[in-house]
């Protein structure tokens, strides 16, 4: 029997040392010709030790392969001891940053010799320090979130700050100006594939409640603030408190009695006597940061219509928590506004003249989800190309049923779909000025956002069967997919609900009809 010593992982071993170690007083195996001591292991492994007792002293690669994540490998590295005498490892490390190697795994425009007209230097320059940035800094916290329920940390803020990615998420525009962005990016390069970038590079932090507790109210509020605002001091104020990661804000529209259905809201907004203030009364769900905000843009119904209003928090303003399918750490929120007392400077675009308002700015925020739920999508198909490769099933891998294949075939033709027709619409978005968006670009967005999230569930539906019983599991191989197919609703009702935003660009479309019969 072996000795258990304790080894450096600079080492070489032979194979035959590790044959020697194969007993639970000294159990080593092999994964991708790297050497591990599992004997202190054997209790805390999650799959138990019967396992492990019989694999000792052999070459276990197959065996990983066919049940782990990679990732597993880097979290438990202090438990590889050497690497085999004259071999090297195989399996690809990805750092900090790095593309995938796997196919359709990166939009074609990152694919090595693919070539596409809407991509610049600049775009690939952001896109690296996104990634590195997402990679290093969101993800590790994304997991823990989306894990425990709880909201972002205040130093995650603070670094995004730092970095202009919160002032990024707005999209281009004034807010920008003089601000360095990551990967050297002249705040007057930024355009909306620039935009388009740092929304995909954030979802692949692969946590989807957490997503949205990382400043999603605050990307899909400040917007009608920034172009709203009758009051230029506060809109700068608040602006800066924002994008400084010292203030939170939400859009607070929907209620229990009307979601997609804007006109149908009751919170109201009653002017005070001496005409200075707005007295706000009702209620508000399924808010994304309602929990944490500091600011609530708030669909109010006024005298003669509907008002947008941007509520300060204070005591008249309490928001509690709502449970939903994904993590709390997206801090939802219901809310309820009693007698709040808010001066009339705060009122956004012209009293009983909100439906602009609140029209408007949700192209860009309809825009984003299309942009988040695409790269989902890939995420799905990258981890359904890998389960496929590497599963081992009635002795042969997965990939080999034709079957997985024509599943396959699907999602990636859905994914490339979407983000093409994406990447059509962000093209006319760039050429377009905010009213020609504003105008022009509701229908086929609502069209972008209801087909893509249409899409998602397709390939939802089929990542599950590809994976099978882990495609349910919220850990191990399955998590991301059981995550997405646990998830993907959000972006088909957030926002304005699935059928609704294909009525709208019908509608949208018939306003262009010539008035002749044709
Ligand atoms: C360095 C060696 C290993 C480490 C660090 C490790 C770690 C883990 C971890 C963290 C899990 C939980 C699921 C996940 O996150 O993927 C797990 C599950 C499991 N492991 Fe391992 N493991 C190792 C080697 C092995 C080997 C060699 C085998 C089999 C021969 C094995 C069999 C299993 C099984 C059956 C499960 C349950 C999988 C499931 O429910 O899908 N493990 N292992």
């Amino acid at each position: 029997m072996a000795q258990k010593t304790s080894q450096s992982p600079t080492q070489t071993l032979t194979r035959a040392e590790v044959a020697k170690n194969n007993t639970e007083e000294s159990l080593w195996c092999i994964i991708d010709h790297k050497v591990y001591d599992l004997t202190d292991f054997l209790d805390a492994h999650p799959g138990g030790s019967v396992v492990l007792r019989q694999i000792a002293g052999q070459d276990a690669t197959m065996a990983f392969y066919n049940l782990h994540r990679q990732e597993v490998l880097q979290k438990y590295a202090s438990l590889c001891i050497g690497t085999i005498e004259g071999e090297k490892p195989e399996v690809i490390q990805k750092g900090p940053g790095d593309l995938s190697p796997v196919p359709y795994a990166e939009p074609l425009w990152l694919t090595p010799v693919f070539k596409s007209p809407y991509y610049t230097e600049s775009h690939r320059k952001l896109q690296r320090a996104v990634r590195e940035f997402v990679d290093r800094d969101v993800y590790p916290e994304a997991q823990q979130k989306e894990q425990d329920g709880t909201y972002i940390s205040q130093e995650l803020v603070d670094k995004m700050a730092a970095n202009n990615l919160l002032a990024m998420r707005l999209g281009p525009g004034k807010h920008l100006t003089g601000r360095t962005l990551l990967g050297g990016v002249k705040s007057e390069e930024f355009d909306y594939f620039h935009d388009m970038i740092v929304a995909q590079e954030l979802s692949r932090a692969v946590a989807r409640g957490f997503q949205d507790g990382n400043m999603a109210g605050m990307m899909i509020s400040l917007t009608a603030v920034r172009q709203w605002a009758n009051d230029s001091a506060l809109r700068d104020r608040v602006t800066d408190e924002c994008l400084s990661g010292k203030k939170f804000m939400c859009l607070a529209v929907t209620e229990a009695f009307a979601g997609s259905d804007v006109a149908g809201i009751r919170t109201t907004a009653h002017k005070t006597p001496d005409g200075k203030h707005y007295l706000i009364n009702g209620t508000k769900k399924w808010i994304t940061n309602g929990m944490f905000a500091d600011y609530f843009v708030t669909g109010c119904r006024t005298a003669n219509g509907f008002s947008v209003i941007l509520v300060p928090r204070d005591d008249n303003v309490t928001t509690k928590k709502i449970k939903t399918s994904y993590s709390t750490a997206a801090a939802t929120a219901f809310i309820e506004f009693d007698n709040v007392k808010v001066p009339v400077n705060h009122l956004l675009g012209k009293e009983d003249q909100g439906f602009i308002v609140i029209m408007s700015n949700f192209n860009h925020e309809r825009w984003s989800m299309a942009c988040s739920v695409v790269r989902w999508m890939r995420t799905v198909v990258e981890e359904c190309l890998k389960w496929a490769h590497q599963r081992i099933v009635f002795g042969k891998p997965l990939i080999q049923q034709p079957a997985i294949r024509q599943k396959l075939a699907k999602m990636i033709s859905l994914t490339e779909a979407c983000q093409s027709w994406l990447e059509s619409i962000t093209f006319q978005m760039c050429s377009m000025d905010y009213a020609q968006q504003s105008k022009l670009l509701g229908g086929p967005i609502g069209l972008l956002k209801s087909y893509v999230t249409r899409c998602a569930h397709d390939v939802a539906d089929d990542a599950v069967n590809i994976f099978g019983g882990r495609g349910l599991t919220q850990s191990g191989m399955g998590r991301v997919v059981e995550m997405f197919h646990r998830t993907y609703k959000f972006d088909a009702i957030l926002g304005g609900a699935e059928e609704v935003l294909a009525d709208l660009g019908v509608r949208q479309a018939m306003k262009q009809m010539p008035k002749a019969m044709l």
